[in-house]
This record gives structure tokens, sequence and C-alpha cells, in this order.
């Protein structure tokens, strides 16, 4: 964004022509986040369009558009899906950010309902889950349909999707006969960087956040995209009702908990502006560690009569507002674009920034992706930031979002340096100088050096001694970069950990001598490395730092080969593309072809193997038991629990029958070999009737595992 003429000062024929400028600019960037789930511009940027919109119509009412962004909510229902036409409208809510306009917000309900300033007048106040809303409609207790909110009118048909996740009943008891229950998709911060390194793993797409990861996987044609993903959801609110709930917003809300549906815990009742800015601040100082993303806090009359005289606007309610958090974003100078070389040889730029404080936090660098990204194109060759580029010397937006690292978001190019040239990206590796190439179809350039690159080779030390890994202790990352410059007692590959103790005995300068170690702690590294020469088959796996093997891989792989043996003759038999031992690899659920290429290509690498020869002479390695008891007459099945269970929770159950080999799955398909139906079971045991699957109840299932 340049910079912009203060509305204030705007002539009628400015105020037209950027009217219809931001009409179109919030028209595409809706598209963008509601119907692809890729975002182009930052939240922040977009709400400040739709600001300066607003403001701008304030001033000139008679300019506003028939088309006026401020009139819409979302964005039409996608292609492929069908559609379904809300009873009650799905609304948006209106924001605020200053605390005068949380007093202003209390005023202005005060005159509307004909109130005096000391009146009482209650609030609740909750968290803004940044995901995406659903509708539920159940009919005499069942789920008959799910929408997403769509255009406000009309949203989409998810119902199959929704019934994959564990937090929504399929059949709630004692509701009203016509119930919609509307709340938050969203994906926790833990699940979405699983996901987004399975995503990497299989060559699929990742997401920028848990919002879009949310989003992307609800709004799916074939829901058994949906059960694969890890999905929660918050009760907030209600549409159609043929009975009421409760007298008071807290008194629903309570309700729907009561029926078994997921409420947020941080939900309160504040009695005024002083109190909703309290339980905020609070609010606000647990964001980091709520383990999903929440944008703001949301406050609602909490007296549902008087929701009912506020009514609404023309796209939001009178009686809610969204205090959103302050934008995580400011402007500074980019003094200098570095780059990174990390453990897989990927040269990541680096923004060196002019320190300047986003949200909280002082920041000096961000990331600047890729150098797509900094030429302004993003993956397919499409213009991003309309184009612009960025260079040394330019003034850039800097964007946080979460604890997630610091972005640049923007560039005004009115404020570029003159002479300022674009940004050339290297083609050969800044600290080895290899050739860096860039793999057809890959956002990013490598590094082609592997083990002779410094760069790499340090991260790979520091990969193999992380917790997943080796965990030595005494041996993190500061050491490991220290001992891989170390002249007399050098650390430069994973084999030399296990042979440190044998050359400090021979070297002259030993350890204990040295600055900052001593007799105790030497010793201690010693006896650290040791505990270590025995390490599981998943574990050492994992520590290889293979491109695409994540501890969850490794996990996977260990289970399967069972023995470094197995899996190593494997590895070295397999050629990629063909043969039996390549087949076997692709046939493990969970590998994709990018792993398995990733891994046979690794162990065909001569330096390569050569070093993991030179570990393994190290190491005894132990072989991992198979998931769960083989024996077990459930082992390798896959089990659907539905309806209530008596004798133990869910999370129980499905604990046990994956220890004794089961695999438990969120909804029925054909891969269904068992269903174990409680009292209540609704869809799911009628959807396995269907399939012809064998269905049991409880008491039988616990005969069957043999703990009845
Ligand atoms: N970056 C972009 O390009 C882009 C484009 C469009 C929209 N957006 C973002 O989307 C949002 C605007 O869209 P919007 O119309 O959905 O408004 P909104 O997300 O600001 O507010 C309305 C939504 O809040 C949700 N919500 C979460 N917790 C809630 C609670 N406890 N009670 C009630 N509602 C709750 C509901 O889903 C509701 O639909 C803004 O945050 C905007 O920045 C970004
Ligand atoms: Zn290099």
């Amino acid at each position: 964004m340049t910079a912009e003429t203060p509305v204030e000062h705007l002539t009628e024929a400015a105020a037209r022509a950027e009217l219809f400028r931001l009409a179109q600019e919030i028209a595409r960037a809706d598209d963008a986040y509601h119907l692809k789930d890729a975002p182009e511009i930052s939240d922040a940027t977009y709400d400040a369009l739709k600001r300066r919109n607003a403001a701008i119509e304030a001033r000139f009412p008679a300019l506003k558009r028939p088309d006026s962004p401020s009139d819409r909510v979302g964005a039409a229902p996608a292609e492929g899906f069908a559609k379904v036409r809300h009873e009650r409208r799905m609304l948006s809510l209106a924001n605020a950010f200053a605390p005068e306009e949380i007093a202003e917000f209390d005023a202005r309900i005060r005159r509307y309902l004909g109130l005096a300033p000391d009146a009482p007048l209650v609030y609740t106040a909750e968290p803004k889950i940044d995901g995406l809303s659903l509708s539920l409609r159940y009919e005499g207790g069942r789920l008959v349909q799910a929408a997403t909110r769509g255009d406000g009118e009309t949203g989409e048909n998810v119902t199959a999707n929704a019934r994959t996740l564990a937090d929504i009943p399929d059949r709630i008891d004692g509701a009203p006969e016509i119930l919609e229950v509307r709340g938050e998709v969203y994906m926790s911060h833990a699940d979405f960087e699983a996901l987004n390194a399975r995503q990497a793993a299989a060559g699929q797409k990742t997401f920028a956040n848990p919002r879009n990861a949310a989003a992307g996987s609800l709004r799916q044609l074939d829901p058994a995209i949906t059960a694969s993903r890890p999905l929660n959801f918050f009760a907030y609110g209600w549409g159609a009702l043929s009975a009421p709930l409760a007298d008071t917003q807290k008194g629903a809300i309570d309700r729907l908990a009561g029926f078994g549906f997921p409420v947020n815990p941080l939900t309160a009742l504040c009695d005024g502006p002083d109190a909703l800015m309290a339980h905020y601040t609070a609010i606000e100082q647990r964001r980091a560690t709520l383990g999903y993303d929440i944008d703001g806090v949301v406050y609602k009359v909490d007296d549902l009569t008087l929701q009912e005289r506020l009514g609404f606007r023309s796209t939001t309610p009178r009686w809610a507002i969204a205090h959103k958090f302050p934008a995580e974003l400011a402007w500074t100078r980019l003094e200098k674009i570095e780059i990174q070389v990390g453990r897989t040889g990927a040269l990541s730029p680096v923004a060196r920034l002019h320190p300047v404080t986003v949200g909280g936090v002082v920041v000096s660098n961000a990331t600047l992706h890729n150098e797509d990204y900094i030429a302004g194109r993003d993956a397919k060759g499409d213009p991003i930031r309309d184009g612009k580029d960025i260079r040394e010397g330019d003034w850039v937006q800097v964007y946080r979002a979460g604890d997630v690292i610091p972005k640049v978001a923007d560039v005004d190019l009115s404020k570029r340096p003159e002479g300022a040239l674009p940004y050339a990206f290297p083609t050969t590796c800044p600290e080895c100088g290899s050739d860096a190439i860039r793999d057809e179809g890959d956002s990013v350039r490598r590094c082609t050096g592997g083990l002779i690159c410094p760069a790499q080779a340090v991260e790979r030390l520091k990969h193999f001694v992380s917790r997943g890994a080796f965990d030595i202790e005494g041996l993190g990352a500061k050491q490991v970069e220290m001992f891989y410059r170390d002249e007399t007692l050098p650390i430069r590959e994973p084999a030399d950990i296990f042979t440190l103790q044998d050359r400090d005995a021979r070297n002259l300068s030993k350890l204990r001598n040295r600055e900052g170690w001593g007799e105790k702690s030497a010793a201690n590294l010693f006896a650290a490395i040791d505990a270590r020469r025995t390490i599981p088959l998943n574990r050492l796996i994992f520590a290889l730092g293979i491109r695409h093997v994540g501890e969850v891989n490794a996990d996977l792989l260990a289970r399967n080969y069972l023995t470094w043996q197995a899996f190593e003759s494997a590895m070295t038999n397999a050629t990629v593309g063909e043969g039996a031992e390549w087949a076997h690899l692709l046939s493990i659920d969970g590998v994709g072809r990018v792993l398995a290429e990733s891994l046979v290509t690794a162990f065909h690498q001569p330096a390569e193997r050569a070093s993991i020869d030179r570990l393994v002479a190290h190491l005894t390695i132990e072989p991992v038991q198979p998931r769960g008891q083989v024996d077990s007459p459930v082992a390798g099945k896959t089990v659907v629990f539905t309806g209530t269970l008596e004798k133990m929770t869910r999370a129980e159950a499905k604990a046990r029958a994956e220890a004794l080999g089961a695999k438990v799955a969120g909804s029925v398909s054909r891969k269904t070999d068992l269903v174990v139906a409680g009292p209540g079971a609704g869809s799911k045991a009628k959807q396995a009737a269907e399939l012809g699957i064998e269905t049991i109840d409880e008491e039988a299932w616990l005969t069957l595992i043999g703990t009845a």
C-alpha cells in the first residue's frame, strides 16, 4: 500500500475512484480467502481496506456502491458443493480495536434500548476462534445437515464431512425438535504442524496457517479427506430453533455444552466495558499458550430478549462486537537480504530489518520464503503483491501472526531508494560455493554440496542430537557448532560423536582443560554419549536427517521394517520407480512417492551412505515392536466406535484398541472391519448396516478383546 490521502481530504472524484478500487481489491481478497483458502494479503491489510472503505462511505454516503463490500459477508458457495439456503442468515461481526470503541459499543446499545448509563447490562466475553463457521442442523436430535456460511444466505453442504469430526455428535438428547448449532471449526497448532509435515512428505500442498488448513480440510468434495484431517469444533451460537434454549446467551451456551458440544472454557460474564477490557487482557495474555489461533474477543449482550430488540444491521448483529487483537504489523527498512543454508541444502532468504516493534515484540529478521516471493510471483508464476518485487533498502511491511516467524508482507514502492536493483538470488551456495539448483516444480533452490557443505553438515548434526533423535545431554546446537569448528577435536559427522572420547584420550589438549569445560562436564558428556550407543530404530531413522523423513514417518518406517538389517537391505536393494522393494516401500500407508524417492536416493548417494555406515558401526540398534500386540483378535482391523460407551470413555476405548493393534477410524467406510455401537448410535451404525459391516455392542467388544 502506498501512502494514502486521509479520508477527510479526499475530493468527491477521488473518493468515487477509490471506492471502485477498494470494491475490486476486497472482492479479490474475499475470493482468495473464502473460496480458495489461500489468502493473498494479510488479515490486517484486509481489515485496513475494509475500514477505509467504510470511512469513505461514511463521509460520502451518496457514493456508496451497489456492490459495496460493507454489505457483503464472505463469498458465494464454491462450485462442486450442493448449496444450502440458511433458514436464518449466518452473519459476520462488527469489529473494534481501541478501548474507546468498546465504551462506544456499550453506549450505543444503551441509547438504542433507552437504558440509563448506570442501568445494569451484562455481556458475555469469549475468544474469537480463528477458523471457519459451520451450521449444524439437528431434527429430532439427529444431525441432518451441516453447512458453511458461504455468503451468509447460502452456504455449502458439507454434511458428510462434518460427520467425521469427533467433536460433532451425530445424535443429541433433550434438544428442541429443530436446532441449528453454530460454531467454529478450527485446527490446533500441533495438528497444523503435523499436517503440514505430512503434506510436505507426500509432496502435497501445505497450508499458510491453521485457519486455511481447517477451511481447506472441511471444504473437501471427498469426505474421506476431511476424515483424515484433525479438526475440532467449538459451539458459540445457534440459528433456527423450534423452542428457545434459555433466556440468556450464557444459559443457551451451557445447554449446548449439555448436549455434548465443546464450548470455549474462557467464556465469562462481564458487567460493563471495564470488565470486558479486563477479560480481554486476560485472554490476550493466554493467547500464545492456548494451542489454537484466536484473533480477538467477542462480546455479546447476555439477555436474549435484549438481543432480539437490538436485531441486525445488513451484515452484523447490533448486540455483538469482535474486539480484535492489535494488528501485528509494522513498516520498517529492509537493510539486507541474507541467505541461510538449511539441513537439506535449502537456500532460505532472510530479511535483516531495521528493528521494529510488531505486536509487542521487537523484530529484526523476517523470512522472505524463496526467490519467487522476493520477485513478486507465486509458485505458479502469477503475480503476488501486484507483482511488486522486494529489494535491499526497501520500505517493507512486517507481519506476525501468533508465534509464527515474522514475514515481509508488502513493500512501499514510493519509498524505494534511487538506484535500488532487483535482488539477484544466488545460483551458488554462499557457504560452500557448490551449484545451487532448483528442481522442476520446487520453489526452493538447493545447494548440491551435500556433506561437503559446512552449513548443511552443521545443521544435520544439530538435527542428529535434537530431541526426537539422539537427544544427547550436554550436546546441543551450541556445542555442535563449537565442535564442528574445532581443530583438534572436531565433530564433522555423526560418527565422530562416538569416537570423541577415544580421540580425547589420545589428544594433548583435553576437553576437560578447555574453557567452559571441566573434569565433571567432560565426563558427563562422554557418559551421555555412551548411553546413546544403543538406540531404537525409529530414532535412528529420524536422526539421519533425510529430507521428508520426520518423526512420524521415521516411526512408520521402523514399525514396518522392524530391524535395521531389514530396513538397510531394503533401501540398498530398492530402485526408484521399480522392483519389489520399491513397491513394498510405497505400499506402506502414509509413505508417498516423494518420501520414498528421497529415502532411496539418500541410501544410494555414496558419501551419504558411507557416513551412515561409519555411524552404524558404533551403534546397537534396537528393533521396534509393530504397533500393538500382533496376536490380538483385532490386530490389523479397522474399528469405528459410535454412540455412547458405558464402560469407558471414547478416548480410552480408542487407546485400548490401538494397543491391541487395531486402527481406530472416525467414520465408516468400505475399509471398516468392525463397528462398535453403543446406545444412541446414529448414522454410522446405519451406514455399517448398509455396507454389510459387522456391528457389535460394547459388551461383545469387551468379550472380544478379553476384558469383559
Ligand atoms: N487476508 C484476506 O485476504 C482476507 C480476506 C477476507 C477475510 N479475511 C479475514 O476474515 C475476517 C473477516 O471475515 P468475517 O466476515 O468472517 O468476519 P470475522 O471473522 O471477523 O467475524 C465473524 C466470524 O467470527 C467467527 N467467530 C469465531 N468465534 C466466534 C464467537 N465466539 N462468537 C461468534 N462468532 C465467532 C464466526 O465464524 C463468524 O462468522 C477478518 O478477520 C479478515 O481479516 C481476510
Ligand atoms: Zn553449500
